[in-house]
């Protein structure tokens, strides 16, 4: 019987044979946190595994003695994420390519893949900030790479509309961030937390009130400057019972700190991070293994203004 002819049924022309293959469970994003006191430490990796060895049989016969259940791979990558820790990506992957050929008979190779995104504090203007230590923040931490700035100004001979804004700034708190309290149908099945990460992929854009000639013109560079930094300041210190809340502390420090801007409209995805259950490893996770999802994700969309001011900020511009 030729390899291709299961069921009895003769292989249709040529005879096949199984090439090079290679199977694993790719871009297991794993985040870690290390909790030294109040500081906290992120490691943050997008991790692929791909095994390869005697799997004849499962492409052949459909037999999978030989197969690791690449949902396995996963387990293994939080699960080793809790056990050695992240000490670098490098250091990570060495310990997961040696366990899987070694554990394994049938595995002769391992090939683990690792994208690690950089996070860096948030540096906050408020130098009587309670969560900074050693002029750091503990907790808040701000993806590294360039936001985009934005800007958008129309004039039709006699008034200008001058909108500024940012889209793909990316935070983070560790802690103080809890969502509890909300409604519960028959299809709830959310647990309250009391203790979650809060992270979000900041898009936002504002309107200046500079609307003629006649006025001052503000320092666009300064300002753009100034109201992004009120923005981190509300993030890193508000307390957070909901995103919507502290969406909306944001954009209430930038209309209470900078008299030029009178309405900001914030697109704020709620970036879940899901503690793993590591219980059936016989681990406990205590707050420090989590699954960073990718979608669904909420999506928080709100304007906030200053008291009197006419909305004119289109709904539509912060999720093009
Ligand atoms: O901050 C949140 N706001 C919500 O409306 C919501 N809904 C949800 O499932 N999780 C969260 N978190």
């Amino acid at each position: 019987m030729t390899a291709n002819s299961r069921n009895g049924r003769p292989a249709a022309g040529r005879p096949t044979l199984l090439g090079q293959n290679q199977y694993g469970k790719a871009e297991n994003r794993v985040v870690k946190i290390t909790r030294d006191g109040d500081t906290h430490h992120i490691k943050d990796l997008n991790v692929s595994v791909s095994l390869s060895g005697d799997m004849e049989d499962v492409h052949y016969s459909g037999s999978n003695a030989n197969c690791l259940p690449t949902d396995t791979t996963k387990n293994t990558v939080y699960a080793f994420a809790k056990e050695y820790g992240i000490e670098s990506a490098e250091q990570f992957g060495i310990h997961l390519a040696r366990h899987f050929v070694d554990s394994q008979e049938p595995i002769h190779r391992a090939r683990i893949r690792i994208e690690e995104y950089a996070w860096d504090r948030i540096g906050t203007s408020d130098s009587n900030s309670k969560f900074i230590g050693a002029d750091e923040v503990q907790h808040s931490f701000v993806r590294r790479g360039q936001e985009v700035r934005t800007a958008q100004i129309t004039y039709d001979g006699e008034k200008w509309q001058v909108f500024s804004g940012l889209k793909d700034l990316t935070v983070m708190n560790s802690t103080n961030s809890e969502f509890w309290g909300y409604v519960k149908d028959r299809y709830t099945t959310l647990k309250e937390a009391y203790d979650r990460i809060l992270a979000t992929q900041v898009t936002g854009v504002w309107r200046h009130n500079w609307t003629s000639d006649d006025q001052r013109m503000p320092n666009w560079e300064r300002s753009y400057e100034k109201a992004k930094q009120h923005m981190l300041d509300a993030f890193v210190e508000t307390y957070s019972l909901s995103l919507q809340q502290t969406l909306y502390q944001m954009g209430a420090r930038v209309i209470n700190g900078r008299s030029e801007i009178d309405e900001i409209r914030f697109s704020l995805p709620n970036k879940h991070h899901f503690l793993v259950d590591l219980e059936p490893f016989g681990l406990k996770n205590d707050n420090e293994v989590y699954f960073a999802a990718d979608r669904p994700y909420g999506l928080i969309e709100a304007t906030i203004l200053r008291d009197g001011a006419e909305p004119q900020i289109p709904v539509d511009m912060t999720n093009l």
